[in-house]
């Protein structure tokens, strides 16, 4: 039984066709994966299914049904929910609250919502209490929030979009049985992702689109990622070459006892201090909203330290305007790239020279350089195949991963000795990964510090010289990545660790506490409730 078929879909954009002829069928109680490359246009269709776009030509047809879409309430109405990768929750609201908003009219927004809610949380696996503040809540909840919001609205056909991009392994995990929850009773899921690994170990079936057109379908137990990824690309992959290190004795970037304090007096960040050498990536782990930001922030000069010092190239630049930092070279590789990285209705060349107003080949004196940026926003484009029809379409026309690939591009343009980079891959396919990867390892090899900020972990651990965690504004642990694996540093983000961490010891670690939380607290007759316990008895 198909609870979805697209039939010949056709979409044109100005100067772009993003679907071209595209054919996706999607049984009932299945997870249904969509891959395909930056740009490849998948968003676009699920768009269309979703009924925020009309497709120029081509049929949707639900549970056998044809339909025409003018609005993302008519899809809803057939039984059609999406969860978008940027979460749209209220924050200071409560999560029934959250999921009420806008959908007063099913169960109201008394008792009888409450127990729809607690239904198809225990229903589905979801875990969600009507009554938690969203503000008080990890990603991981937000998302299982987001699902239950569009499960309440009775959605029977569920689009992810990318959900496991902000997600631990541990979480994936979680993820995954909700969604084989789902599908066991009847509901589809059609999931897009560049994590191919994680598209072969959930997906029933798995469409594979090229430049806006189906290319294929795959089989997920008769497809390796490599063969997936070849599909997807329409060529071979050139096997990832192995890094050497290229760290140094000579410090770039030096913090010290930074501290910075939240008006109401919590520490956001407190008792930071760390090296990055020339040559050298530290990758910093933790789970999102554990300072991160704040540390960010503090080193491009956007917040001010509360006390602590930061010294770039033996320079004390603690009190430093951004723009001066800039120029001193640090490049930025925003996480939230719609609302630090680009103008979205501006054009290419325009978000070319955003944050680097005063440099070459920007400037000209005290002048801008008009001439000087279009031509560099061209090479940037072909050498970081950034996927548009031409330098003076808005940033908000390209795809995802393209809008990404133009930012990293802008930013290693410039050279900076030193680079924060919070989720550099967020959102690129595979092959774009590994080409951002090759930019900063080469950049690397010619002395570049870096910063590594990311939510994945296989790219922190792959890229990393040194690996430090961060947890409530404070750095916990530190790594080896040549022998650590995405799944304990995942448990060391929750806190469950500290000290440094080697494989056994780390699951010793954990082992205990994990007895020691288990065990009733009670305080050894003969000695102080602190002391080791050998020691004690
Ligand atoms: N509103 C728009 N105006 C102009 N062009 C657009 C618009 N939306 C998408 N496009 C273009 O359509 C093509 C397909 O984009 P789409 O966002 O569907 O790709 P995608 O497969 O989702 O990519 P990604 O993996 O990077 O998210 C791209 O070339 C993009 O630039």
């Amino acid at each position: 039984m198909t609870a979805v078929e697209l039939a010949g879909i056709t979409k044109r954009f100005p100067g772009v066709v993003a679907n071209h002829d595209i054919h996706l069928s999607v049984r009932k109680g299945t997870v249904h994966a969509l891959v395909g490359e930056n740009g490849a246009g998948k968003s676009t269709l699920m768009k269309i299914l979703y009924g925020m776009q009309k497709p120029d030509e081509g049929t949707i047809a639900v549970d056998g049904d044809q339909v025409t879409f003018s609005s993302p309430a008519d899809a809803i109405a057939r039984g059609i929910g999406m969860v978008h990768q940027h979460f749209m929750l209220a924050d200071n609201l409560t999560v029934l609250e959250n999921v009420v908003l806008g959908s007063e009219k099913s169960y109201g927004i008394g008792a009888r919502a409450r127990r729809r809610i607690v239904e198809l949380s225990e229903r589905y696996g979801l875990g969600v209490r009507p009554d938690a503040l969203v503000e008080e809540l990890g990603v991981a909840d937000r998302q299982r929030v987001e699902i239950l919001k569009v499960l309440y609205r009775g959605a029977r056909i569920l689009i992810l979009d990318e959900p496991t991009a902000v997600l631990v392994p541990q979480e994936v995990d979680a993820l995954f049985a909700n969604l084989r929850e789902l599908r066991s009773e009847g509901l589809s899921v059609i999931f897009i992702s560049h994590k191919l690994g994680e598209v072969l170990a959930v997906a029933d079936d798995i469409t594979v689109i090229r430049r806006g057109t189906t290319v294929g379908t795959a089989v997920p137990s008769e497809t390796t990622s490599r063969q997936l990824a070849e599909l997807m690309v329409g060529s071979e992959l050139p096997t990832p070459e192995t890094a050497e290190s290229t760290v140094t004795d000579r410090p770039v970037l030096t913090v010290e006892d930074l501290r910075l304090v939240a008006p109401g007096g919590k520490a956001l960040l407190d008792d930071i201090s760390f090296t990055i050498h020339e040559g050298e990536i530290l990758g910093l782990a933790g789970v999102e909203g554990n300072g991160q930001t704040e540390l960010i922030e503090a080193l491009i000069g956007l917040k001010a330290a509360d006390s602590g010092t930061i010294t770039l190239a033996a320079e004390e630049i603690t009190s430093w305007a951004t723009r001066r930092r800039r120029e001193q070279g640090i490049g930025y590789i925003p996480e939230d790239r719609h609302r630090h990285g680009l103008l979205l209705e501006a054009p290419l060349w325009e978000n070319r020279i955003l944050g680097h107003v005063t440099e070459k080949p920007n400037a000209k004196g005290v002048w801008l350089d008009i001439k000087g940026a279009q031509d560099d926003t061209r090479r940037i484009v072909e050498a970081y195949d950034v996927r548009t029809p031409g330098i003076d379409v808005t940033a908000a026309s390209l795809s995802g991963g393209n809008q990404q690939k133009l930012i990293v591009g802008r930013e290693m343009t410039h050279k900076p000795r030193f680079l924060i980079a919070a989720h550099p891959t967020r959102g690129v396919d595979v092959g774009a990964q590994a080409a951002i990867w090759d930019h900063i390892r080469e950049a690397r090899r010619e002395g570049l510090a870096v910063l590594l900020i990311s939510a994945d972990l296989d790219e922190l651990i792959g890229l990393s010289d040194t690996l430090r965690v961060i947890y409530n504004g404070k750095l916990v642990a530190d790594a080896d990545p040549a022998t650590i694996t995405p799944e304990e540093l995942g448990s060391a983000m929750t806190g469950a660790a500290s000290g440094h961490l080697e494989n056994e010891e780390l699951v010793e670690q954990l082992e205990e506490e994990q007895a020691e939380l288990e065990e009733p607290a009670e305080t050894p007759a003969d000695g102080p409730a602190d002391a080791p316990e050998d020691e004690a008895r």
